[in-house]
């Protein structure tokens, strides 16, 4: 009987800069005051909660070329980065609660520092967030984490001095997308041109989502087992499921398939750190809408971290006797 514990770092990001609507920097209160460590710890987890950073206002911050919020979303990466690093380090896996998915930059980089070797990512999300500076349509940071990070795309990425400290650190072989069915001609354009492995709602149609997470461990695992950074953006489930998000995109994940993801990830034993973001419970138009949205978010997240549908039981477990 594997004994698989996990010690689980919380690390609260309350960031909104990448991205327009207010709301999402409460995130981590909402997903907190859903009792997440009270039932990592209930399932048999270690818990330490290194609490929410504190972002610096950034004043000023004029956009560099389309690219918005350059100082404050810089900073708030630079901080986060450290903070996973040293979780990481201390022995925990991070558990990221955004805020924004620009805070995936400073996740993964800090995650990257930790570890020796190279890590794969998996990436969970309506969309892909990888428009570079030059080809992003908004110019919100949230859908563009990805292009700052993938070592064959930097040619592509124009000099932003705040995001001078950024290096990258993933390579495009060892990403998968799973959940894509927003994205622009120009990621497409990106994703095809880096050959990145993507399973986008068609395939999840198509396969049935216990055949994609076959061939994502197939195609991660193929050369070298990495450890895993997963990063879960709350608006891959169907939004009428989680609504309490910025950017919701019909046709996502049922709760079910949602769910598998974590678990089948979890049962690798090669998870290495978490994000979930995009949980903003100012996009809720009733307490039911964000209610629903952070009690899945917490569930996608005991996933990782080894509920099991089929039940759990203490490995020291005896069955009292009469
Ligand atoms: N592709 C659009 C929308 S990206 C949505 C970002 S997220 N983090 O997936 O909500 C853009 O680049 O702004
Ligand atoms: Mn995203
Ligand atoms: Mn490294
Ligand atoms: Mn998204």
């Amino acid at each position: 009987f594997k004994r698989d514990h996990h010690s689980v770092g919380i690390i609260g990001a309350p960031f909104s800069k990448g991205q327009p609507r207010g709301g999402v920097e409460k995130g981590p209160s909402v997903i907190r005051s859903a009792g997440l460590a009270d039932k990592l710890k209930a399932q048999g987890c270690s818990v330490k909660d290194y609490g929410d950073l504190c972002f610096e206002e950034v004043p000023g911050d004029e956009p560099v070329g389309r690219v918005k919020r350059p100082g404050a979303v810089g900073s708030a990466n630079q901080r986060l980065a450290h903070a996973v690093y040293t979780a990481k380090t201390e022995g925990h896996t991070p558990l990221m609660l955004g805020g924004d998915h620009s805070l995936a930059i400073g996740s993964i980089h800090g995650h990257a520092a930790a570890i020796p070797g190279d890590l794969s990512v998996v990436w969970v999300d309506a969309h892909a967030d990888i428009n570079t500076p030059l080809t992003t349509p908004t110019g919100n940071v949230h859908g563009q984490s990805m292009s700052y990070l993938i070592r064959e795309l930097q040619s592509k990425i124009p000099v932003i001095p705040q995001f001078s400290w950024i290096k990258p650190c993933v390579s495009a072989k060892d990403i998968v997308y799973i959940g894509l069915r927003d994205v622009d001609p120009e990621e497409h354009y990106i994703l095809k041109y880096l050959g990145i492995k993507v399973f986008s709602m068609t395939e999840v149609d198509g396969l049935g989502i216990a055949r994609v997470m076959e061939e994502t461990c197939d195609y991660l695992f193929s050369h070298v087992k990495k450890p895993i950074h997963l990063s879960y953006d709350i608006d891959a489930i169907d939004p009428s499921l989680t609504p309490a998000t910025g950017t919701p995109a019909v046709g996502g994940l049922t709760y079910r398939e949602g769910v598998y993801i974590t678990e089948h990830i979890c049962q690798t034993g090669l998870l290495s750190a978490v994000d979930l973001v995009e949980v903003n419970p100012q996009r809720g138009t009733t307490e039911a809408q964000v209610q629903s949205t952070v009690d899945i978010a917490v569930d996608v997240l005991l996933g990782c971290f080894g509920r099991r549908r089929a039940g759990n039981h203490p490995a020291d477990y005896c069955l009292p006797e009469p």
